[in-house]
């Protein structure tokens, strides 16, 4: 007998069939199996996406190609992964088999029937023993308590606003075990931003419930670990899933808790492809798997802390609230949280590095033994060389953006489109010898930190160790652990770094923190600076103090020319909730998320009226197809279109970007109009009067404007 498919496959975005094909099987194939099926001359992978289909009429049933085969022994994928796949597609406005082919191991198209049966039996091996090493659990603070307590009992979503330093790790690993034992099948998935950076979190759960237990996803791992990892969690073999955003698209199909760690962190969004939020995902597949989950972090997105605000506060009371205000070890009369400093770099000498007294203040940490961070939120040693003569600047030919001066190899190095080049020996314009840099890097802060504590002697009379953590010290394999290493070993007595080094780490010894020169991101035109800023600042102080016994008397310097201004007023009383209500008043006055929801339409093309031409013609393209369609035009006047305009990094390697803002207080509508966008980009992209356009993007919720 003949069954008739609609299968997912990854046809390219926005094809007028959406990712769905009909083809004939004559085996019976329940919904969610995998399936290889024809494809022009190729042949690919395909999920079968519904029960079978009533048969279809004569043209479309003699096209129809047969199924190739299914891939045995690999379970078919649940309704709930197919129900989130649905969603993303449709609300990032992607196609369907695109977004569902994505999110599967590319391995699963080239192994045979052998390979893949060997790989299942490895990973069903997998699932030995999975009872928790529970032998030397600590005790629990008040705060964990209590968080733990209003997990069990309410249903969720939770916003865990836990200070730095609260014990979140512990509340994330009690909530697993808890749903873990409650189902001897349940799954936990655990979101973090960046593996790399977060060893420790990690390490902690290995050491809880036992490597075998755990399924570990992200983008650095080779095609044979992402099967292997990806086969664990889909066979309930792995009962911890724990991964970056990527992780938030796998298969568990037992999941009953999701945990995001520093939720507010943007690496969670997705800057290419189906550009998702692995944290809004996260939320949605809660929903549909009827699992808890439990967003953390000491520093929310405003979006999540306005959620879990209380109807009756001004919020919109979606979340429920759990606080820990306490750090591990501290008491009321002593919060533990460090003395926030400002040192008013106006009344120091122009192009003063470290202020005198930030300076004496690191020298006696080190004499005492303890740790420094320094943050300085830019890599290299200068991002500008320029000549005084003739003003030539070391611009990048090819993007609207200068390169950095790296001294270490002595390079300009553009860091859009990775142009690097040797620097010039004198000004390539005018022939003067004498070029100089300008503004400061964290490869020169680390010389001249170097230099400026090189008389400053450790308790043994030995000199200060300074090291330094950015993207460029720890390009290699392996650099970044061993970096974050030597500090938790006490090796490092100053670390400088980027935000890199403000994240999340654990560091027992760092008494001190300073900003060397966060000020530009106080001018920044996107809305969300001042929240970036003060998250990163509150979460660089974070890093300061944490062992009880030396937390008493630790410190954040912050280098300002703007001593006075609110945000660090804020950060000085330690006074998150404050900082966000005034920043959601301004964005309710302003009409920005989450009092609207926004998205981009953006287009690159050689040059930038064609860039803008695209998006203009698609304005216009729109509101035409609304006397057409009645629900696009019931949507419309919902949706406000701002006109186009130039990315503020205008160019990159050549190529002119432009993008369109669309704002709308109705989610429905905003949604509407952009299932109408994508078809329209995608013709006029087709005729030859928008032949210049390189590509184009659809970016929903966009994080960056
Ligand atoms: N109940 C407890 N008793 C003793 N120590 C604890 C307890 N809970 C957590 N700790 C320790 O307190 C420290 C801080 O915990 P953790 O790293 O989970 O903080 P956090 O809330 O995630 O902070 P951040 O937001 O800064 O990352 C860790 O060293 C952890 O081992
Ligand atoms: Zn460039």
């Amino acid at each position: 007998m003949t069954h008739w498919l609609a299968i997912a496959v990854p046809t390219p975005a926005h094809s007028r069939v959406g990712g769905l094909l009909t083809y004939r099987s004559e085996q019976a194939l329940p919904a969610g199996s995998l399936v290889r099926v024809p494809l022009g001359q190729r042949e690919l992978l395909g999920v079968v996406w519904d029960d079978a289909l009533p048969p279809p009429d004569e043209p479309l049933a003699n096209q129809a190609r047969a199924v190739i085969a299914a891939l045995d022994g690999v379970p078919p994928l649940g309704a709930p992964w197919r129900r989130l796949i649905e969603f993303t597609a449709r609300y990032y406005q992607r196609a369907l088999g695109e977004v569902a082919l994505s999110a599967l191991p590319p391995q699963l198209r080239s192994l045979t029937a052998t390979q893949m049966a060997r790989r299942l039996k490895r990973a069903g091996r997998a699932s030995a023993d999975t009872s928790p090493n529970t032998t030397e659990l600590r005790a629990l603070t008040a705060d964990q308590t209590g968080a733990l307590a209003q997990i069990d009992h309410k249903p969720g979503p939770f916003l865990l606003f836990g200070t730095t330093g609260s014990g979140k790790t512990e509340v994330y690993l009690r909530a697993a075990q808890a749903a873990l034992a409650r189902d001897a099948q349940a799954q936990v998935l655990v979101l973090v931003p960046e593996i790399n950076l977060t060893p420790q979190l990690l390490a902690r759960f290995a050491e809880r419930f036992g490597d075998a237990a755990i399924a570990c996803l992200h983008s650095g791992l080779t095609p044979a670990q992402r099967l292997a990892a990806w086969l664990a969690a889909h066979t309930g073999a792995a009962r911890i899933v724990l991964g970056t955003r990527v992780a938030v698209l796998a298969s568990i199909p037992q999941l009953a808790l999701v945990v995001v760690d520093e939720e507010h962190d943007a690496s969670y969004k997705q800057q290419e492809g189906a550009r998702y939020s692995a944290r809004d995902l996260a939320l949605v597949r809660g929903r549909h798997s009827a699992a808890k989950v439990i967003l953390g972090s000491a520093t929310p997105s405003l979006e999540s802390w306005h959620a879990a605000t209380p109807v009756a506060a001004g919020g919109a009371g979606r979340y429920q609230l759990i606080t820990m205000a306490h750090r591990v070890g501290a008491s009321d009369a002593s919060p533990g949280l460090p003395r926030v400093l400002r040192v008013d770099m106006g009344r120091q000498p122009k192009g003063t590095l470290i202020a005198p007294p930030l300076l004496a203040a690191i020298g006696e940490r080190i004499a005492r033994g303890e740790q420094a961070l320094l943050l300085l939120n830019r890599r290299g040693w200068a991002p500008v060389l320029h000549c005084a003569d003739c003003g030539w600047k070391s611009e990048c030919p090819h993007c609207s953006a200068y390169r950095v001066f790296h001294k270490v190899d002595r390079t300009l190095r553009c860091h859009h489109c990775g142009l690097a080049e040797r620097v010039p020996r004198a000004c390539p314009a005018c022939g003067n010898l004498d070029i100089g840099t300008q503004g400061r890097g964290t490869e020169q802060l680390e010389a001249q930190v170097s230099a400026l504590l090189a008389g400053v002697p450790r308790p043994d009379g030995t000199p200060a160790r300074i090291a330094r953590i950015d993207a460029d010290s720890t390009r290699g394999k392996g650099r970044l652990e061993s970096a974050l290493a030597q500090v938790h070993a006490g090796d490092v007595d100053v670390l400088v770094g980027t935000q890199m080094i403000a994240k999340g780490h654990d560091f027992r010894r760092v008494t001190l923190v300073a900003a060397i020169n966060p000020d530009a991101a106080l001018f920044s035109s996107d809305f969300r600076a001042p929240e970036r800023l003060f998250a990163l600042l509150m979460q660089a102080a974070g890093r300061a103090g944490r062992d009880a016994a030396s937390g008493a008397d630790s410190q954040m310097w912050v280098q300002t020319q703007h001593p006075q201004h609110p945000l660090f007023a804020a950060l000085k009383a330690h006074d998150y909730p404050g900082f966000a209500a005034q920043q959601l008043t301004e964005r309710q006055q302003a009409g920005f998320p989450p009092f609207s929801h926004l998205a981009l339409l953006r287009a690159e093309a050689r040059s930038q009226e064609a860039a803008q031409a695209l998006l203009g013609a698609l304005a216009a393209q729109a509101q035409a197809a609304g006397a057409q369609d009645a629900t696009l035009a019931a949507a419309l006047p919902h949706v406000a279109w701002y006109p186009a305009v130039p990315l503020a990094v205008q160019r990159v390697a050549g190529i002119e970007r432009a993008q369109m803002l669309l704002e709308s207080a109705h989610r429905p509508a905003l949604q509407r109009v952009l299932a109408a966008c994508a078809p329209l980009l995608q013709a006029l992209r087709a005729t030859p009067e928008h032949r210049g356009i390189v590509r184009w993007a659809i970016d929903v919720d966009p994080q960056d404007l």
